[in-house]
């Protein structure tokens, strides 16, 4: 017979739909190869009129003998067996069940209709456990059966379960062997998350910087004893750091990550500081662990501490700046740079004129060392605990001596420390100092924010603080013009940088809230706790600066209104008012 190719029915496309002349069936009938069945492609699928057909052509078809000849009858004549199509002796297997035999399936071969459908697997498949139990499983078609099967899988689960001190270990995310070290994140399909190399990140590499906030490196991890940073051996030196406060002894952090050898000598009063230091590397006021690496030293080991120093440097707040230029003045050594991380003006009160600290240093030191050691200071915004925690810090180093600054540079920067050389020290050491005024003058904005009844979050007195902070960087500019320094310094980061990480984060920030919600500086002072406030002291020395520069008739009587103000509300107890008219040259 000529295979029909595009034959047509006209049963329901689909079951439950109604049978209309919309839903026909236009698949495909196959050709008929064996010339008894007819193979639709989508038998089974697509129409249900072609699954019954499927079905039906199934069960008449015979089962291969196993033994005797194949028949070679033409389809023609085996279908001229039996009038229904049926070789001799077939019965379908639903005739010919009986109460004896049910029960009893069919081996090999699936249950139901619908596997029938299926092709019969190759003898590997059905072989294989897998195929062998999903059979299982679907011959356990009827409800009682598969709560059976259920029960006896939970049974043989619970029986495998190794008890509590035996059970394996958490699955590893990824199944991949353990020998293969690196695997490239794209290769591994199973793995939700990227894998990341077991190899430990190389010294010296970006990759050894903690990500994020970085925490100290607590005592014992094995970082301490290695370098972040791995110099060439021309950079590495001695550093020896005089004042275990919270600036030198955070300022020593980036320095041993460096990988200097850094001495840190605590003064008379700072015994409990390197006491804590040497027994757990804990220090207390910045409450964090240092890097053990960091030496400490009593004051009366000083000797010991100095000998063989490439650097000094000066970690003393500015009331402690005269007694270290005295302690080093007999350990110094030509040609031995000297670098202050303090920050301050002095008053040349013969002369009646404001001294930068580099200079009040360098007139310390004897008469053959300051022919060639002119002492440099960093400047710039730091908050000490940030530092200690290796949270990115950018400072500047400034000095009369610009070859000095290239090489303390490039000894002090480190990849989280990042050091610009200044020339100008009179503008960076002005700023330096004059910003813990001006930061406790734009802090009280948030102390009268808080008393006028304002909560975090409120409209708060940004505009207020935004016009103090303007007027700041102005009278900034303006005494630094006054000095002989470059007024444009206090826009980079000694002035406006420093100004507001001071007012955000520092102590005297705290102390101008404190101020601002019209607690006295005096009970304000209690309240801080003996924090040092260098605002204070920078505002009695101007106090006692301004009349001097106004004699001279090089400051006129109505400029700087703030700082004017400022000396008042927190030397003389003044009312916390801005004289908002008098700003900005008016
Ligand atoms: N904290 C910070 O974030 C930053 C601070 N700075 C500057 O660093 C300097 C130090 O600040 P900081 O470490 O925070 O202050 P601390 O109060 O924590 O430390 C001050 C250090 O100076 C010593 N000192 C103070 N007064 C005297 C004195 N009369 N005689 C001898 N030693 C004295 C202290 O020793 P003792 O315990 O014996 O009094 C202590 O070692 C300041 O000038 C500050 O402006 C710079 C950048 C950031
Ligand atoms: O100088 C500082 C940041 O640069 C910190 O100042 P405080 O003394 O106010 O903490």
């Amino acid at each position: 017979m000529a295979p029909s190719r595009s034959q047509s029915c006209s049963g329901p496309r689909r079951r439950g739909r109604a049978a209309s002349g919309s839903t026909r069936c236009f698949a495909l009938v196959a050709d008929r190869l064996d010339g008894s069945s007819c193979w639709s492609r989508s038998a089974g699928a697509e129409c249900e009129c072609h699954r019954r057909r499927a079905l039906r052509l199934r069960a008449r078809r015979p089962r291969p003998r196993r033994s005797g000849p194949r028949s070679t009858g033409s389809p023609s004549r085996r279908r001229r067996r039996s009038p229904r199509g049926r070789p001799r002796g077939f019965r379908p297997w639903r005739l010919r069940s009986s109460p004896l035999r049910r029960g009893r399936r069919p081996r090999g071969r699936a249950w139901g209709a619908a596997a029938l459908s299926r092709p019969r697997a190759c003898r590997h498949r059905r072989a294989s456990r897998a195929f062998r139990r999903r059979e299982g499983r679907h011959r356990r078609a009827s409800p009682r059966g598969r709560a059976l099967a259920q029960r006896r899988r939970r049974a043989s689960r619970l029986s495998r379960r190794p008890s509590r001190n035996h059970r394996r270990p958490a699955r590893r995310t990824c199944r991949l062997p353990r020998s293969r070290p690196r695997i490239p994140p794209s290769s591994c399909r199973c793995c939700p998350r990227p894998l990341r190399s077991r190899r430990p990140p190389r010294l010296g590499s970006a990759a050894m910087i903690p990500r994020g906030l970085p925490q100290a490196i607590p005592p014992g991890n094995s970082l301490q004893t290695r370098r972040f940073w791995v110099p060439s051996a021309a950079t590495m030196a001695v550093i020896t750091v005089l004042g275990a406060g919270m600036m030198g002894s955070a300022f020593c952090v980036p320095l041993v990550d460096r990988g200097h050898d850094v001495r840190l000598v605590g003064t008379h009063l700072d015994a409990a500081i390197i006491e804590s230091l040497r027994v757990r590397a804990f220090h207390p006021t910045l409450k964090l662990d240092l890097p053990a690496s960091i030496r400490p030293f009593f004051a009366a080991e000083l000797e010991e501490a100095v000998r063989g120093a490439d650097i000094l440097a000066f970690g003393v707040s500015s009331a402690g700046i005269r007694w270290a230029t005295e302690t080093i003045t007999t350990h110094a050594r030509p040609g031995v740079p000297l670098v202050m991380i303090t920050k301050g003006l002095e008053l040349d009160g013969e002369a009646g004129r404001l001294l930068v600290l580099p200079d009040v240093v360098r007139r310390g030191l004897p008469e053959e060392v300051r022919a060639s050691v002119s002492p440099a200071a960093v400047a710039g915004p730091c908050i000490a605990g940030e530092l200690a925690r290796r949270v990115p810090t950018s400072v500047v180093v400034t000095g009369r001596d610009g070859e000095a600054l290239d090489k303390l540079g490039s000894a002090l920067r480190g990849p989280y420390y990042h050091v610009f050389p200044c020339a100008d020290v009179i503008g960076a050491e002005v700023c330096a100092a004059l910003k813990n005024a001006y930061a406790m003058g734009v802090a009280l904005g948030a102390g009268l924010h808080e008393k006028n009844g304002g909560a975090p979050g409120s409209v708060a007195m940004h505009n207020w603080e935004s016009a103090v902070f303007a007027q700041a960087i102005r009278e900034m500019m303006r005494i630094i013009t006054m000095l002989g320094g470059d007024p444009m310094t206090a826009t980079g980061l000694p002035g406006v940088g420093d100004l507001d990480v001071t007012m955000n984060g520092g102590r005297t920030g705290r102390f101008g809230r404190l101020l601002g919600l019209g607690i006295g500086a005096r009970e304000a002072v209690a309240r801080m706790e003996g924090a040092t406030l260098e605002c204070l002291e920078i505002l009695d020395v101007m106090r006692r600066a301004l009349p001097a520069y106004e004699a001279r008739g090089e400051l006129g009587p109505g400029e700087l209104p703030l700082l004017r103000k400022l000396i008042a509300i927190a030397l003389e107890d003044a009312p916390v008012e801005m004289p908002f008219d008098s700003f900005f040259g008016a």
